[in-house]
C-alpha cells in the first residue's frame, strides 16, 4: 500500500496479472483502432495543470475497453464521425499530481481511491467530423471544471445539446457510462476487476 493507503501495481505486478488473465493487457489504441485521432493534452502544456505530465503522446486501454471503443468508432463512422482521444490509461502518479494541483474531487480523482483511468478503463474524448477533423460543438471545452460540463446541466444551445446526447448514447451502447461531472469522461462498466496501475507509457509496448 502507498502513502494514500492504496494498493498500486507496478510493471512486474502487471506482467504477472496479464499472464494469468490476458484480457487485462493494455492495448495501444492508435494501433487497435485505425483512424482514431489522439490529442493527448497531458503530453503537452495545454491542460489544466499548465505542465507537461507525460513524456509520450500515447493512448492505452485494457483489451475489452479497446474492443468496445472500436465498436463505437465503427458505429460513428456510418454517420461520418470519429473519435478524438484526450486521455485514456493514466499512470497513478499523474492522478496524484492532478490532485495536488486541483483538490476538487468533483473533477479530479482522489489518490485515496485512484482513477478509473489508472485501471485502463476510462476514456476522455470528443467527436470529430471525419471529413474535416473538426470537433463537434459540445457544451464546454475539455477539462472545463464547471457545472456546464455536467451531463445533467440543461444546455440552451441545441447543437451542443444534441452532440452531448450523441456521444453519451454512442458510448453507452457499448458498455461505457458518462461521468456525472464531465461530458467527455467515460468509464467502462466492470472497471473494478482491473487493478490501479502506475506504469509509464515508455514501459509499455
Ligand atoms: C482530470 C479529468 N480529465 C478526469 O479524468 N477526471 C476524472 C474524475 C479522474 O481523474 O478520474
Ligand atoms: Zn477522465
Amino acid at each position: 500500500q502507498n502513502k494514500y493507503g492504496l494498493k498500486v501495481s507496478n510493471k512486474a505486478d502487471y506482467l504477472r496479472a496479464i499472464k494469468l488473465d490476458p484480457k487485462k493487457t493494455l492495448i495501444d489504441l492508435e494501433k487497435h483502432i485505425p483512424g482514431i485521432v489522439l490529442d493527448i493534452r497531458y503530453a503537452t502544456t495545454n491542460n489544466f495543470t499548465g505542465e507537461q505530465i507525460y513524456n509520450l503522446s500515447k493512448a492505452y486501454a485494457r483489451k475489452p475497453v479497446a474492443d468496445a471503443l472500436k465498436k463505437v468508432q465503427a458505429d460513428l463512422e456510418t454517420q461520418g464521425l470519429g473519435i478524438k482521444i484526450f486521455d485514456a490509461y493514466r499512470p497513478y502518479k499523474a492522478t496524484v499530481k492532478f490532485y495536488e494541483v486541483y483538490k476538487d474531487t468533483t473533477y479530479v480523482a482522489s489518490p485515496y481511491r485512484g482513477s478509473r483511468h489508472n485501471r485502463g478503463c476510462a476514456i476522455d474524448m470528443t467527436l470529430i467530423y471525419l471529413k474535416t477533423g473538426e470537433e463537434l460543438k459540445m457544451p464546454t471545452p475539455y477539462d472545463s471544471f464547471k457545472k456546464e460540463a455536467w451531463p445533467s446541466t440543461p444546455i440552451s444551445d441545441p447543437e451542443a445539446r444534441k452532440n452531448r446526447k450523441l456521444i453519451i448514447d454512442a458510448m453507452q451502447k457499448h458498455g461505457f457510462k458518462v461521468n456525472s461531472s464531465e461530458w467527455w469522461h467515460f468509464d467502462f462498466i466492470g472497471y473494478r476487476q482491473y487493478e490501479v496501475l502506475d506504469i509509464d507509457f515508455e514501459e509499455l509496448p
